[in-house]
């Protein structure tokens, strides 16, 4: 980035956090393990368990109750743009039909942010800063080839990569990912995971993603959270966490989970149970 950012120092404690929508309840009275600064976390679960849902309360995007406490700051019940100038959510797809260029874009999304940064961004001076601050995220993301497209003219792929672009460009301390590697190619997911895990380290961002991939989950997660009908199933380290009981439990799969010797999880899914 063009400056350094801070290093943030707070952790991330959810407690009997409810919340659903108006006709039903997803997540009643749920607690996690504190999440460190520069942890990365991932939320597991079937179709339905209430990922989604619990991420988006986490991003105060939907009413809760309980606790999301972040360092001596308690969240819930904060207006939503100071909840969001401490988290920062990146959805499952970007709205189509924006006409903007992909740059235009990630400086949009900066310059949202910018009662974040109170004499930052005025003047010409703070134009060019915001500038060379969306371009060092565009290459650092991979995409600085596309700056001048068209987001309308991207491919699925793309536009995933570009909306985690206008999420980094805030330079979040907690970063909220919903299926953040969905739509990437073998490669990309690599290239995001390992950059989401870089940024956690340098700057104590907290990252909590939710993932489908059991493998990806494992291999760049210093916590897992598994969730079954909005409740907490198995949390812990991944090899605590994706155990073959668990995978039974959560999925109903019959499945091996084996100790490779570089220390990585293997995960083999060997039918339904
Ligand atoms: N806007 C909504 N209004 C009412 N119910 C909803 C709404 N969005 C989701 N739900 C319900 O809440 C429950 C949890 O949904 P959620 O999207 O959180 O699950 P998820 O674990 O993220 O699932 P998936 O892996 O399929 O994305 C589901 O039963 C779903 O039908």
């Amino acid at each position: 980035m063009s400056q350094a950012p801070a290093f943030y120092a707070d952790t991330l404690q959810v407690s009997h956090l409810s919340t659903g929508y108006r006709d039903r309840q997803v997540i009643q009275n749920l607690s996690l393990p504190p999440v460190r600064p520069g942890e990365v976390h991932s939320l597991l679960g079937p179709n339905a368990a209430g990922k989604s849902t619990l991420l988006r309360a986490l991003a105060g995007l939907q009413a809760a109750t309980g606790s999301i406490q972040l360092g001596p700051q308690e969240l819930v019940g904060l207006p939503l743009a100071e909840h969001a100038r401490r988290v920062t959510y990146m959805p499952q797809t970007l709205p189509q039909g924006v006409a903007l260029s992909v740059l235009e874009s990630v400086l949009g999304a900066l310059q949202a942010s910018a009662t974040d940064r109170p004499g930052e961004h005025q003047g010409r001076a703070g134009h060019e800063a915001d500038q060379r601050r969306a371009v060092a995220v565009l290459e650092r993301v991979g995409i600085l080839h596309l700056a001048m497209e068209g987001l309308d003219h991207l491919s699925g792929g793309q536009r995933q990569l570009v909306s985690l672009a206008q999420s980094l460009v805030r330079e979040p301390r907690v970063l909220l990912l919903d299926e953040p590697i969905s739509a990437l190619d073998l490669q990309h997911q690599l290239r995001v995971m390992r950059l989401v895990h870089e940024l956690a380290r340098e700057r104590g961002m907290i990252a909590i993603m939710v993932l489908h991939d059991l493998q990806i989950a494992a291999r760049w997660s210093d916590g897992i959270v598994m969730l079954a009908q909005g409740a907490v199933v198995a949390t812990g380290a991944p090899a605590q966490a994706i155990t073959p009981d668990t995978l039974a439990r959560v999925y109903g799969v019959r499945a091996r989970v084996e100790h490779c010797s570089r220390g990585s999880l293997q995960i083999m899914v060997d039918d339904v149970l």
